[in-house]
């Protein structure tokens, strides 16, 4: 009989541990020793991961290894052929670097769209209601004091830049608001996928939305895809979200954009360097902060390891990945 294949485990399995075990009878799981990327190299240097042949990885896991980039995918066994990352976002690995490694990687598309999607609705309707300002004025024992009237969602346009699983799930709960939904990827979707959504320009994108949500995957060509320029082309009082990836916003440029009033509000669940906030958005009330909480359920958080885990299982035994990156789609 063959033996069992190697998975190397960075990160931990919390919630999916029979799916997990599941794995027992294909492969057998190496766990590093190391606690910061000096020791992660160096273990890989050592051979210690010789022979293993996929990884699991979680966004948390890159407080050991740092980002998967040309110098840690060089050390890396030359038998790991496949990279399957519990997340949505992959930005914390160079997906040309793995290719020219030879090695496979997978996201996690699909499992996140629900449960991101409710943050983003949450954060559009807490931006334009104001709730943020009456919140802090309750815990304050002011009931409303001051807090401004919000304007209302029905009726408004939203414009979403990058219409992909998230965006769409988003679009289902905001059509049940009658927001009218315009949307900008680089190419546009078919007519199935768009579901009344009216294709635009960037730049439309930009001027004709009362709301803007970002949905757009963090990579080199979208980092600070909103910056100065992007906000000066937007409509006076524009609210605007982001549950992508925070370096696709420009932070200093949406803190000054706030305080001229360009931008009403904002409602964020990432930042530009988390865990760290701006103290221009912190010391806002009129802003909407919540900790990248987009995914951060039971059954979302479940739903997103065994989906890891489908991919790893399709690895071991069909040597290809139920959810490659478009990236490396067709490869
Ligand atoms: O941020 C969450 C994810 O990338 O899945």
């Amino acid at each position: 009989m063959a033996s069992n294949k190697k998975i190397l485990l960075l990160g931990k399995i919390d919630h999916a541990h029979s799916q997990w075990s599941s794995l027992d009878d294909i492969a057998e799981t190496i766990v590093p020793k190391a606690r910061d990327r000096a020791e992660f190299i160096e273990e890989c240097k050592s051979g210690a991961f010789d022979d293993v042949f996929c990884a699991y990885r979680t966004l948390a896991s890159e407080a050991i290894t740092g980002r998967i980039d040309e110098e840690l995918v060089s050390v890396l066994p030359k038998s790991l052929k496949f990279l399957c990352h519990n997340g949505s976002g992959y930005d914390q690995i160079d997906p040309e670097a793995c290719t020219r490694h030879d090695i496979r990687v997978s996201n996690v598309p699909t499992a996140v769209d629900d449960a991101t999607a409710d943050v983003n609705l949450f954060l559009i309707i807490g931006a334009l209601r104001n709730f943020n300002q009456g919140m802090v004025q309750l815990r304050e024992g002011n009931w409303l004091n001051g807090v401004p009237l919000g304007h209302d969602p029905e009726g408004k346009t939203l414009g979403v830049l990058g219409l992909g699983g998230i965006g769409r799930a988003l679009k289902k709960r905001t059509d049940a608001f009658d927001m009218k939904v315009i949307y900008h990827n680089r190419k546009r979707l078919s007519p199935d996928l768009e579901n009344g959504a009216e294709y635009v320009s960037f730049g439309d994108l930009l001027s004709k939305s009362d709301v803007i949500s970002l949905n757009l995957p963090l990579n080199s060509a979208t980092r600070h895809i909103i910056s100065t320029q992007e906000f000066a082309k937007m409509k006076d009082g524009v609210v605007i979200v982001n549950t992508a990836r925070g370096a696709v916003m420009d932070e200093d440029a949406l803190v000054q954009a706030l305080a001229s009033g360009k931008v009403r509000s904002c409602g964020l669940d990432v930042f530009e360097e988390e865990p760290k906030v701006h103290p221009g958005l912190l010391s806002n009330p009129s802003v909407m902060l919540i900790p990248h909480m987009g995914t951060h359920t039971y059954e979302t958080r479940t739903a997103m390891e065994c989906w890891v885990i489908d991919n790893l299982r399709s690895a071991i035994s069909m040597g290809k990945l139920k959810s490659p990156i478009p990236e490396q789609t067709g490869m």
